[in-house]
């Protein structure tokens, strides 16, 4: 049974649709990729999926539950949470407390949070970084910050916004491992992701969008060997090791 579901998700910003009958399902420990070129209507997906903007037509519920009008805050406390492109931790703020607020949001106490918060950020290989002032981090630990955020907001379903961006290739390679964790615990996983070579390795299923549509679903295996998605957006020479 599907954990998230959007169903027909349509926005206009004035006369542009910047996403047009957009449906998917996201089912425990599966990972979605939603992929396409620069404007193609991903991040706007996200936007409605989470609350920050109202759809002209079109539905997202989490389980069973119909998630229309729910602020983003409400969305996060019934088990919806997503990354931002651009992280922005609290950076007068040590990385423990950064995540501890995320934590809050669950915790009936400060000492719960706390506890959370380090579990989090041992699963993510973080600990050593605790006491460390969040505004001093490198991006690639910036990029974690933001995964142990939201993980300890103890999402069913995680959107994840190019959280490979920026990142060198051996960054690239641990966050592939972290999210692949994920599945293992049951989270559905949505990914919006460049880093082709990430999406492939990790996508259970792949959206493709071009203008705001789809144009293509599937497998990895799929997606790859899809004439439409090779000339939309992959390019004609793509090829990935081992799909
Ligand atoms: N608030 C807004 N007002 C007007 N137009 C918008 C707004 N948000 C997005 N758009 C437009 O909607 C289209 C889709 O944008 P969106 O950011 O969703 O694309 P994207 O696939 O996430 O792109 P990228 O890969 O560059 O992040 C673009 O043409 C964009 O300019």
């Amino acid at each position: 049974m599907a954990v998230l579901t959007a169903t027909g998700l349509t926005k206009r910003f004035g006369g542009l649709t910047a996403v047009k009958n957009v449906s998917f399902t996201a089912r425990p420990g599966e990972i979605l990729s939603i992929i396409g070129p620069n404007g193609a209507g991903k991040t706007t997906v996200f936007n409605l999926l989470t609350g920050f903007i109202t759809p002209d037509a079109g539905s997202v519920s989490l389980d069973d539950g119909d998630l229309g009008g729910m602020s983003p805050e409400r969305r996060c406390r019934v088990g919806l949470a997503r990354t931002f492109q651009i992280v922005q931790p609290f950076r007068g703020l040590s990385v423990l407390d950064n995540v501890v607020m995320g934590a809050m949001l669950r915790a009936r106490s400060i000492e719960m949070a706390r506890d959370v918060a380090r579990q989090v950020l041992s699963d993510l290989d973080m600990s050593a970084l605790c006491d460390v002032s969040a505004g001093q981090l490198p991006i690639g630990d910036r990029k974690r910050l933001e995964m142990a955020k939201v993980l300890a907001t103890g999402p069913r379903a995680l959107l994840l916004d190019e959280v490979m961006g920026g990142l060198i290739p051996i960054e690239v390679k641990r966050m592939i491992g972290f999210i692949q964790r994920l599945k293992e615990r049951g989270i559905a996983v949505v990914v919006i992701e460049h880093h082709m070579s990430a999406v492939m390795q990790l996508s259970d299923h792949i959206l493709v969008l071009q203008n705001g549509e789809p144009i293509a679903t599937g497998t990895p295996q799929e997606i790859t060997h899809n004439p439409v998605v090779l000339s939309a957006y992959l390019g004609a020479n793509f090829a990935v090791a081992g799909t």
